[in-house]
Parts: C-alpha cells; structure tokens; sequence
C-alpha cells in the first residue's frame, strides 16, 4: 500500500497532539461545534495549536460558522485550513475560502450513490474534500459519529478532481482494507482511536497508523 497520508481530528488535550505527531499524522483538527464532546474554545484551541509540529496541518473544523465566529477562531488561533462540515452551500464556501484566506475542505456526507455528485459541484469550490458517512437523521452531531458508509460507493473512482480524504467509522482495524477499497491517498479518523468520546488513545492512534503501512 503506497504511503497514506491521515488526519486526526477532534483533539482535545496536548498529549493528544503528541501522540498523533509522533504516529505521523500529516493534519490534526480541531473542532469548533459546542454540542460535541470535542469542543474547543479558541484559547485552548490556541494553547494545542502551538504545540503541533512544523509540517503538521492544523486544521479547525465548524460547522455553518458565521464570519463572526470564523473571525474569532482565525485570529487566534494559528491555522492551516478549515473543514467546513455543515450545510454550507457552493457560494458560501467560495465566500469563506477568500475571505479567510486559508484553503478549505468541505465535507461531503455519502449514504448513496446520488449522494456523490456533491463532490463534483463542490470540487468547483473547495481545495479538497472529505468524504465522510451521512448522518443519521437524529444525529446531535453532523460528523465525527463513528459510522461508515458503502465503500463500493467509491471503488474504481481514484481519481478526483480535488485531493480528497475517506471518513467516517474509520478504525485501525478496517482502515488497510477501507483504502484498498476505494483507493484513497488521504484518510481522516477520530471516534476510532478514542477511548472515551473526546479522548484520543495513542496506542489506538499508533495502531491506526501502521495499519496505514
Ligand atoms: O467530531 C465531532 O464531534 C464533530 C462535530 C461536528 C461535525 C463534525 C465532527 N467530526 C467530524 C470528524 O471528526 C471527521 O472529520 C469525520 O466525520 C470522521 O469521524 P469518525 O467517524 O468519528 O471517525
């Protein structure tokens, strides 16, 4: 399996951040979305920022953030890209990304296979993609669930016109094969290497990681 790059997301401790630095990580998130146990205000989302090694892409994730609270997390806390993981339409993204002046990736949920033709309206706007499990309809949260979708959805398609990264139930267990499945390069996990919702395990974040090699 060729190299894959992956991404941590929803850290919430400074030990978290080492673990997933020193397992490799190419990316760490932050989640920025009161009703998750990830939570972070921007001070501390600030403090953990610091700590992440030069080469390490902070990503902050919102969800239909106003340009206000979008403001309040950009200017203080140092960042590398925003995962933009709610509703937000074609436009607003574009209005986001040049506003902010930082690349954005936005989340797409896939259930089925209509639910793909998203990445190519997106693509026209985002810097990269996420390709993530729909929610289900009651979800609190609109990612970050633990859930997987239909691999096969994606099988044959290696190519995008955007880089793009597969989540959504992603473990260390079913990773190796989730990428043989659908040829993904780049790949994004937080409930599977948790111990507890919002607290990352390195031997779990490890595990992950040379499940990747
Ligand atoms: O993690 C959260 O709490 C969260 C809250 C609101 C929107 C998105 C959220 N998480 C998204 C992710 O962590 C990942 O990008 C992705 O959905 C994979 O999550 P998981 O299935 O838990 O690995």
């Amino acid at each position: 399996m060729p190299d894959v790059r992956f991404k941590i997301c929803g850290l919430t401790a400074p030990d978290q951040v080492r673990a997933a630095a020193d397992a490799g990580a190419g990316y760490v998130g932050f989640v920025f979305f009161p009703k998750s146990p990830r939570n972070l205000d921007v001070s501390r989302a600030a403090e953990l920022a610091h700590l992440v090694p030069v080469g390490v892409a902070k990503v902050a994730l919102v969800v239909n953030a106003t340009d206000e609270e979008l403001d309040g997390i950009v200017s203080t806390v140092p960042l590398d890209m925003l995962q933009l993981h709610g509703k937000e339409l074609p436009e607003r993204v574009s209005e986001i990304r040049e506003r902010f002046g930082l690349p954005v990736m936005k989340a797409i949920g896939v259930a089925e296979a209509e639910d793909l033709a998203a990445i190519d309206l997106y693509s026209e706007v985002a810097d990269q993609l996420l390709i993530d499990a729909k929610p289900p309809r009651e979800a609190e949260l609109p990612g970050g669930n633990g859930l997987a979708f239909d691999w096969r959805l994606l099988a044959g398609r290696k190519y995008w016109r955007r880089p793009w990264m597969l989540a959504g139930g992603l473990t260390p267990l079913n990773v190796a094969e989730a990428v043989r499945m659908t040829g993904a390069r780049q790949v994004d996990v937080s409930t599977g290497v948790e111990s507890a919702p919002g607290v990352k395990d390195a031997a779990l974040i490890r595990d992950f990681a040379s499940a990747l090699r």
